[in-house]
């Protein structure tokens, strides 16, 4: 089993502008509470996390909507490289045609960010739409997004969108083999949102039950 969960750590950072993640202190057993106990305060979008339809299209699916389906099967994990920012068309030539329901790209992003990573490798929407025709259902990148940080027109998302192919990002593929795998990828069970945290791990191919479902 390989967790490719990021892990959140007080003062994970988080996109620019957004909540820093915290965990607030609650009841003490060392104040006579009969427990201890933590509030926390986090983005939709902090670490390894899915993003809802609704997140990037007002008409979109909420998370609740969304189901888990999407999120438990055959993968295959893909290093990638951007030319000018983007990961493009053609950057997965050398794979077969067909590809697994879940994709997931390892742009070389390292397992921990010191600071958030503002030049991290998007992903150009032609791609998007290349993958979707090959039979990708989800993309998951070890970014923080699927588009650049300055975007305002979120092409590669409204491509997944028109293409009905999921997000997940923020993965920590630091040192994982490319390869096939089951994934395992649980966002929290936050209902009427644009998307949660979410604990994702690989399993070996063929684990899960269903075959390269
Ligand atoms: N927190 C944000 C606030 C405003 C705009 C983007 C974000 C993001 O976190 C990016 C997100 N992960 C995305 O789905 O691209
Ligand atoms: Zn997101
Ligand atoms: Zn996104």
């Amino acid at each position: 089993m390989i967790d490719i969960s990021r892990p959140l750590t007080p003062g994970h950072p988080n996109w620019p502008g957004d909540l820093p993640f915290r965990v607030e202190p609650g009841m003490r057993i060392a104040r006579g509470d009969s427990v201890n106990t933590g509030e926390l305060h986090t983005s939709t979008h902090t670490g390894t996390h899915v993003d809802a339809p609704w997140h990037y299209d007002d008409a979109g699916e909420r998370l609740d909507e969304v189901g888990l389906e999407p999120y438990l099967g055959r993968c295959r994990v893909v290093t990638v490289r951007a030319e000018g920012g983007l990961v493009r068309p053609g950057a997965l030539a050398d794979l077969p045609e067909a590809l697994p329901p879940r994709l997931l790209l390892h742009t070389g992003q390292p397992a921990r960010w010191a600071e958030f990573p503002a030049d991290f490798a998007a992903l150009d929407p032609e791609l998007v739409r290349e993958v979707a025709r090959r039979g990708v259902r989800l993309i998951g990148t070890d970014s923080p997004s699927v588009d650049p940080l300055t975007s305002k027109t979120l092409d590669a998302h409204h491509a997944c969108r028109e293409t009905g192919v999921l997000i997940l990002e923020g993965l920590n593929l630091s040192g994982v083999p490319d390869g096939e795998y089951d994934l395992v990828c649980l966002p929290l069970p936050l209902a009427e949102v644009d998307g949660a945290p979410a604990r994702a791990i690989l399993l070996p191919a063929g684990t899960l039950p269903g075959g390269g479902a």
